[in-house]
């Protein structure tokens, strides 16, 4: 993440033990990392203990929007999904304003990214991912994914100026692409519900177990749901294999790492005939995503302390690749 919006110990110290049952603050530093929200993390000192959380300041999401990402995270870490679990103020409310700006104090997960992922990795991933989306069944509240069709409609013309021919001709004859997919009778009969839309390997934890190498490996939790929404699930299954499952050369996808994934999902949750037929598409649409969102904060960034932008060509690359299967 960046931090678009610096917080400081003071001011949140008097906050933290007057309205929350979490102890009193005892540090809060700047996570260097995403790229959307500014997050920190925040120590308490409770009964002589220290607890970790995690503070998110919402820089681009509003208050009306955000409920629907917040009531998830609770609705699923009361299934026991790992994921972070929203902190309620005496009130019981989970959303806040701090510095004008939303805000809210989630647990930390356990562990650490597994940015060079084996097979057994991408099986975790895949079993958790089915098991994320049926616990999401009975979620009761509905939003759109505000990252789909309609954002690359209105993002892509942006982005267009600033791209040589042969990119352009991509990005529009994509687009067009998928304008019909979307608007398809085929398409209907997908099964959608909550979904994550950006489990990349960034926004998984493994708890090692102490252990110095992969070997004890265990899934930590997911995090990262402010790109969450009702989608078709095996769209959030394609943005996963997108990233999850990649070859050495970075954009075709591995078969080992992709089975794994694959075959972990569908031991919990199996593919639909449709949702099978729509995967080439599924996988190009998840590219198209990333490369749109990707050229947008590339090319019209933000000002934030500790911004690190993607490489938007590495999407163009994963689109390509799709493309040619
Ligand atoms: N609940 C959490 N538990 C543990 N670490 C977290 C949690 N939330 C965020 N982080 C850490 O903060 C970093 C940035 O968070 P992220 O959600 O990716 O930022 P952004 O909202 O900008 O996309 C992550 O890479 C991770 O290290
Ligand atoms: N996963 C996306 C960017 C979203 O940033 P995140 O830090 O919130 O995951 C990408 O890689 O483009």
């Amino acid at each position: 993440m960046a931090v678009f919006t610096p917080i400081e110990l003071d001011d949140i110290s008097h906050w933290i033990s007057e309205d929350f049952n979490i102890g009193q603050a005892s540090e809060i530093r700047g996570i260097h990392g995403g790229i959307e929200n500014s997050n920190f993390f925040l120590d308490t000192i409770q009964a002589g203990k220290k607890q970790e959380y995690v503070l998110t300041i919402f820089e681009r999401l509003s208050a009306q929007q955000l409920p629907y990402y917040l009531e998830l995270m609770r609705h699923l870490a009361n299934k026991d999904i790992p994921v972070p679990k929203p902190i309620e103020n005496h009130k019981g409310e989970i959303l806040f304003s701090l510095k004008g700006k939303p805000a809210a104090i989630v647990s930390k997960l356990p562990g650490l990214s597994r940015l060079q992922p084996e097979a057994k990795h991408c099986a975790m991933v895949g079993e958790m991912l089915a098991k994320m989306h049926l616990a999401g069944k009975d979620f009761a509240k509905t939003q759109e994914n505000l990252r789909s069709l309609g954002w690359w409609q209105k993002t892509i013309p942006l982005v267009l100026p600033h791209l040589n021919t042969s990119q352009k001709d991509l990005l529009t004859h994509e687009l067009a692409t998928q304008e019909a997919f979307f608007s398809s009778a085929a398409y209907d009969t997908i099964p959608q519900g909550a979904s994550h839309c950006d489990l990349f390997r960034d926004n998984v934890l493994f708890d090692t177990q102490g252990s110095t190498d992969t070997s004890q490996d265990q899934l930590g939790g997911f995090f990262d749901f402010y790109f969450a929404g009702t989608d078709k699930w095996v769209f959030d299954l394609a943005v996963t294999a997108n990233d999850w499952c990649l070859a050495d050369n970075k954009q075709d996808l591995d078969p080992e790492r992709l089975n794994a994934l694959m075959n972990a999902y569908q031991a919990v949750r199996p593919l639909t005939k449709e949702e099978q037929a729509s995967w080439p598409l599924m996988l190009r649409a998840a590219a198209l995503r990333f490369w749109v969102s990707r050229l947008w904060d590339f090319y019209l960034p933000r000002d934030a302390q500790m911004l690190t932008p993607h490489d938007p060509t590495h999407f163009e690359r994963i689109l390509l690749s799709r493309r040619s299967l």
